[in-house]
């Protein structure tokens, strides 16, 4: 695939077919105005002439017979209408402008009789003998005349009534009116519905009977699509889950599949799902960078554990035992004898491991690798059916290209309503860097988003999603994570309201725990708001320092907001909740290391952390401190909502906002509307600055 993708066939043809439609449905009212032309006015048919749909004020001069004993009639304008202007020098009348084509389908008929007012019965009898007139199609088109060849389409030539039809004209004022070219048209349809008979995916026989409908339906949609399907997966939607599936669907269908994603971890969980399914994997990788449950499915274990990796065991044998035989050896001679060997036997050694590896990733149909190790020599001239890239919203363009060069299909499963991956100061224009402190640098704020144009946040997923539009993709529309209250705001806000809850979780609250936790105003509520606007609770900026001790920039940071999140830990954990099950997160670094300092000893276990940090994971009860407060209203990289709905998605049964609702509701529509939100739909509380100190 060149990086400049070309649209995807499917999707051009049915964009094309979509525009088929319209203009068949234009085409076929035009014929319908046709149908009626004993009502036609003449100013009608003058505006039927200016829109490029009708001929008027023709009279037949002409007739001859053309190929196949067809008539061709030579069409001219009356001369008893043509106006001065439109005529010749000589004083012959010219056709003037319309937008009958060589090729358009026309009907051509009396105009005698339109217009005029008649009773019902004769209108009928009317509307019947205009129909009458006589259909062909245009052979030639001039200045002084248009030619008509009649006769059916397709061949038979004329029959007698296009005969009579045809003779009928003569003497008499006529119009054409264009006609729907059903032949036309049905071919061009018959085209574009080839190009859309993707791969006839068929019935899919779901492995997994605990599929949604918009997992079956994304599933499908991939398995159907030529070259690119996005799947959109909202937070705990079952991204993975679906991938899985479809890796499974790919495999019976014979089809090899190449499975990427940003990290490690996102490589992993998919080879630790996938393997009890008796998929044979191999994932590419250096062991020491794998979970320990994967191990078994790296390239460098399967070279040592599988059969094909004897013929390698075999010569290291005989490596190590030549290597010990030189210590056993004094004669310089002999030593020089044995380093040669060893040489011819290391050389065979790459030989044969190259091969191993090659055959042991040539025979598997699922390979599994980083974006990055998909470069990894082990592929190198190793051709696969489709690409699946996992957690595509996260990685860099350019990072999704390396296992995508020379892939015939790619499916992108990712969600570009949450973070794109960080880019550090490093990937942008030096000219677009300001004098602001890394966190606000790092967001996507407009002036940090720019490299000379281009973004290198901007993803793949967005490229193809902006390029290709929504037919692009599926989304999956089913979580499995949060409080039915807790999605909400996200789902109205960026998912169109398409988010529903699964029955497991929409009334979940930490009360209903499986360990005992006590019945309080927090465990029975699943969002909370701690509205700290009024002043009291001001932000500070504080300067962010490396561990190596350099001045980063400024963060910000709340010390009495902070006493407002560690007071609601305390209450959770009072009520009997498990530290290890809160999770306390902000935007500003600077916040995080103060809420370290007042958490992290006091309760072990307890996850503190920022939201980008966060993304991709998920606790019981989530406590978010938002840290800005100030008279300007400012909000810094709040205004991402992106970042928000990391934030704000993170939790199962308990969602805890921190924040001065004044000064955030006036960062962005976004940010006004989730205040206005949580203002009526959360267990809303004022903290008392007073209470605090
Ligand atoms: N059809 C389903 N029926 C029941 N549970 C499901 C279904 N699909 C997904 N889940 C559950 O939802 C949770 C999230 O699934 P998964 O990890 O696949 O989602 P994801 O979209 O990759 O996650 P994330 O939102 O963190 O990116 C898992 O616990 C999974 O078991």
């Amino acid at each position: 695939m060149p990086p400049q993708t070309p649209i995807p066939i499917p999707l051009f043809a049915s964009t094309q077919l979509n525009l088929l439609h319209e203009e068949h449905a234009a085409e076929v009212s035009s014929s319908k105005l046709a149908s009626t032309a004993a009502t036609v006015s003449p100013s009608t048919r003058r505006t039927l002439q200016a829109t490029g749909y009708a001929l008027t004020g023709l009279i037949l001069s002409q007739c001859r017979t053309g190929l196949g004993g067809r008539v061709v009639g030579e069409f001219a304008p009356d001369p008893a209408v043509a106006s001065e202007e439109s005529r010749a020098a000589d004083g012959t009348p010219r056709l003037g402008s319309h937008g009958i084509r060589v090729g358009d389908v026309v009907r051509v008929s009396d105009v005698a009789g339109a217009g005029k007012k008649v009773g019902k019965d004769k209108d009928k009898e009317k509307e019947k003998d205009a129909e009458k007139g006589v259909e062909g199609v245009v052979t030639r088109t001039g200045d002084r005349a248009v030619w008509i060849t009649f006769g059916r389409q397709g061949g038979g030539g004329m029959s007698k009534e296009d005969d009579e039809a045809v003779e009928e004209l003569w003497g008499k004022k006529v119009w054409a009116i264009k006609l729907a070219n059903d032949v036309t048209y049905r071919r061009m349809r018959q085209t574009m519905e080839k190009m859309l008979d993707t791969e006839a995916c068929g019935p899919v026989e779901f492995t997994d009977p605990t599929l949604n409908d918009s997992q079956k339906e994304a599933i499908q949609f991939a398995l159907a699509s030529r070259d690119i399907a996005l799947i959109h997966g909202p937070p705990g939607t079952g991204k993975t889950h679906t991938l899985i599936e479809l890796i499974l669907q790919l495999v019976q269908r014979r089809k090899r599949v190449l499975v990427c994603g940003p990290s490690n971890v996102s490589v992993d969980n998919i080879v630790e799902r996938l393997a009890p399914k008796k998929v044979p994997v191999v994932r590419i990788g250096h062991p020491a960078r794998l979970l320990p449950s994967v191990l078994e499915h790296s390239l460098e274990v399967l070279t040592q554990t599988s059969d094909a990796g004897g013929i390698v065991k075999d010569i290291r044998k005989e490596i190590d035992d030549k290597q010990a035989s030189i210590r056993k050896t004094r004669s310089g001679r002999e030593r020089r004898g044995i380093y040669d060997d060893l040489k011819l036997l290391r050389k065979e050694f790459r030989e044969r491991e190259s091969k191993c590896v090659d055959n042991l990733v040539r025979e598997s149909s699922v390979v599994l690798a980083t974006l990055h190790g998909a470069g990894g020599h082990q592929l190198k001239n190793q051709k696969f059916d489709v690409v699946i890239i996992d957690e595509a919203s996260q990685a860099l363009e350019a990072q999704c290209w390396i296992p995508l060069l020379g892939a015939e299909k790619v499916v992108l499963a990712g969600d570009h309503l949450q973070l794109p991956p960080t880019v550090k100061s490093t990937g942008q224009n030096p000219k677009d860097q300001t004098s602001k402190g890394t966190e606000e640098k790092t967001g996507n704020n407009t002036d940090t988003e720019t490299l000379k144009g281009v973004s290198l946040e901007h993803t793949l997923f967005d490229r193809l999603l902006a390029l290709h539009g929504t037919g692009v993709k599926r989304m999956l529309t089913t979580q499995y994570r949060m409080h039915e209250k807790i999605m909400r705001f996200p789902s109205d806000e960026l998912y169109e309201g398409k988010l529903m809850a699964s029955d497991a979780v929409k009334a979940r609250l930490l009360i209903d725990l499986p360990y005992e936790v006590e019945g309080t105003d927090d465990t029975q509520e699943p969002l909370v708001f701690w509205d700290t606007q009024g002043g009291d609770f001001p932000e500070k900026a504080e300067d962010e320092i490396s561990k190596k001790g350099a001045l980063l920039g400024d963060s910000k940071s709340n010390e009495m907001e902070a006493m407002v999140v560690a007071r609601h830990v305390d209450h959770l954990i009072d009520a009997g909740i498990r530290p290890e099950s809160i999770a306390v997160i902000t935007p500003y670094n600077g916040q995080l290391a103060l809420l370290s300092r007042m958490l992290r000893e006091k309760y072990a276990g307890l996850e503190l952390g920022s939201v980008d940090g966060f993304q991709g994971r998920e606790k019981e009860a989530v406590v978010v401190s938002l840290v800005r407060s100030n008279a300007e209203h400012e909000v810094g990289f709040l205004g991402e909502k992106r970042r928000l709905n990391v934030a704000m998605t993170r939790p199962k049964r308990h969602l805890c906002i921190c924040g001065d609702s004044e000064t955030i509701s006036h960062g962005s529509s976004f940010l006004k509307h989730w205040m206005d939100f949580l203002e009526e739909n959360a267990d809303l509380r004022y903290p008392d600055a007073g209470d605090l100190l």
